[in-house]
């Protein structure tokens, strides 16, 4: 039984106290919760804080992005034993957003995952196809790209520690939900390729997120997907109350 996960990635949204003020909501909210990983993901800046704020919890940090560099002449990014120091758990790694406004490619995201992994802590691993790309007849082969270059050179044992998040480009943010059956039969599918890569273990003990205007009324039907084990949540993400409708979607399986 793979444990559902429910992230809020809050993007370039809320201010640091807002994003304190928020995270204080969403614990109040959850704190009953038992059987779902609920995590969140606040910018950069609020991050500190917002750590401060779920010590304790069941609420898990994680940290929208990081430079797969230790340390250096980067500006603007964040190192991953600065993200470790405030105690986040995960990362999220290879967003669309970042691969079509912030030039990622495969090869950052694969340097990214391995410089997560070799700190203890664990990717959020985002594939998804544009419209484009699924209207030409290319969505397997876009996916297995990305799956295969994200872990290029990672051990099964470092694999099995990550999480997968299917996004479909065409449904984040526009209010269009994949329905239960595209992000059914897409997430079977890329459950076929880490199987391809790492076997069965690894494959079905994978957890692989759903992402695209996922919110409470459509969580029951996606969560209910044989190989959809959670949501990466941006929206909906924003309030405590949208979040915890998705989680007791969940906590309800
Ligand atoms: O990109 C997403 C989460 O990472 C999804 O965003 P929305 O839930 O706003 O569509």
């Amino acid at each position: 039984m793979r444990q559902y996960i429910i992230a809020g990635n809050w993007k370039m949204n809320k201010t640091v106290s807002e994003s304190v003020q928020l995270a204080k909501d969403i614990v109040e909210a959850v704190k009953d919760v038992k059987k779902t990983e609920v995590v969140i993901a606040p910018t950069y800046l609020a991050a500190a804080k917002v750590a401060d704020v779920v010590k304790g919890t069941n609420v898990k940090l994680a940290i929208q992005d990081i430079h797969w560099k230790d340390q250096g002449a980067y500006t603007g990014k964040v190192s991953i034993d600065m993200v470790k120091e405030i105690g986040a758990e995960y990362v999220i790694i290879g967003h669309s957003e970042q691969r079509q406004y912030f030039h990622e490619t495969e090869e950052t995201v694969n340097l990214k995952v391995k410089k997560t992994l070799e700190a203890g802590l664990k990717p959020i691993i985002c594939i998804g196809e544009t419209l484009e790309q699924r209207n030409g007849g290319i969505l397997k082969e876009i996916l297995g790209l990305q799956i295969k270059g994200a872990f290029k050179d990672v051990s099964a044992e470092d694999a099995a520690k990550c999480v997968l998040a299917y996004e479909p480009v065409w449904a984040i943010g526009t209010g269009v939900t994949a329905t239960d059956e595209q992000a059914q039969d897409t997430q079977a599918y890329a459950r076929s390729v880490v199987k391809e890569i790492y076997g069965e273990a690894v494959a079905e003990g994978m957890r692989i997120q759903y992402g695209g205007s996922m919110k409470g009324a459509n969580a029951p039907g996606l969560l209910a997907q044989k190989d959809i084990d959670g949501g990466l949540i941006g929206g909906a993400g924003l309030k405590a109350d949208t979040f915890k409708a998705i989680i007791d979607a969940a906590e309800a399986k």
